[in-house]
């Protein structure tokens, strides 16, 4: 297991993250913020590119930092920031990321040719990366942080620039390698981790604001997500959450503590309604 006893970043007199106490076992955790709310920092400290300011990192009860070497055995990373070769193939750039990563060439060779299997990559092994998509080079990134099968595997918004299908492949795949590692992965895309996620962790004012299943987030605003096409009626206050056009008119998604049920009908809550709604800023009419 991977835990967090207290851990607090500070970059000068900036804190980033404070009191932070967390726990992974296997599954999928989704780190769910708006920009600039720690989930870098966060994933930085798990990966040791940085350390704590005070608290500490463990897994299975020993410090991160003492391990060294041994823990980043454990760990496949995939930054925000992928840099890869464009002139490369999959195949070449993976067998280069073996070498740095101290694998055998025969273990690398198969293990190369089975994650371009998994990663739906074996067509294109070959071909220059400069001419790929978004989903496919973030597949390569996958592929990479796999190598040396990870039980600890960090993806840093690894959806960025994914299109839809892309994002669904994306869901299916990191579902897949979740059962037997801890996958951690940052995103501000709700979407990309309702489903999937065993657990969403959300930072907010650079503090845990929420660490639970997605039903049990959604279950805060139960009862108080609306939708209606007759806003004008919807006395203050209220937190406009989304609009769609359905038939030639305004649909309005509102959150409301008041019972609205009159002029508005109840909807099952989603993630995005909390997320909207935790992050409203000075939205709240
Ligand atoms: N090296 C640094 N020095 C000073 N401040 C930093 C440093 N790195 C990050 N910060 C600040 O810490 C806060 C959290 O940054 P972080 O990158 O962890 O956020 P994030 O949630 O990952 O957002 P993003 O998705 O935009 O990267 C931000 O306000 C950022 O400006």
């Amino acid at each position: 297991m991977l835990s967090l006893n207290n851990v607090t970043k500070n970059y000068g007199k900036f804190t980033a993250l404070e009191s932070l106490s967390l726990e992974f076992s296997n599954g999928i955790y989704a780190l769910l913020a708006p920009n600039g709310a720690g989930k870098t920092t966060l994933i930085k400290m798990l990966a040791t590119l940085i350390f704590p300011t005070q608290g500490e990192i463990l897994w299975n009860g020993d410090e991160i930092v003492k391990l060294d070497a041994s823990y980043r055995d454990l760990l496949g990373y995939l930054p925000q920031d992928f840099g890869y070769y464009k002139n490369h193939s999959p195949r070449e750039f993976l067998m280069y990321i073996s070498a740095l990563k101290g694998i055998e060439s025969t273990v690398a060779k198969s293990k190369t040719e089975e994650l371009l299997h998994i990663m739906g990559l074996s067509d294109v092994r070959d071909k220059k990366m400069r001419k790929f998509s978004g989903g496919m080079i973030q597949r390569v990134g996958i592929a990479q942080a796999m190598l040396n099968n990870p039980q600890i595997l960090i993806l840093d918004e690894p959806t960025a620039g994914l299109d839809p299908k892309e994002r669904v492949r994306f869901r299916n795949l990191i579902s897949s390698l979740s059962k037997e590692r801890i996958v951690i992965l940052s995103t501000h895309i709700v979407s990309d981790i309702e489903t999937i996620a065993s657990r969403v962790i959300m930072l907010k004012d650079h503090k845990l604001f929420a660490n639970d299943t997605p039903a049990a987030i959604c279950s805060a605003l139960q009862g108080k997500v609306y939708e209606t096409v007759h806003m004008d009626a919807v006395k203050a206050p209220y937190l406009v959450l989304t609009e769609h056009q359905e038939e030639g008119r305004t649909v309005t998604r509102f959150a409301c503590d008041r019972d609205c049920r009159e002029v508005a009908h109840q909807v099952p809550v989603n993630l995005e309604d909390v997320f909207l709604y935790i992050y409203r800023d000075e939205a709240v009419q």
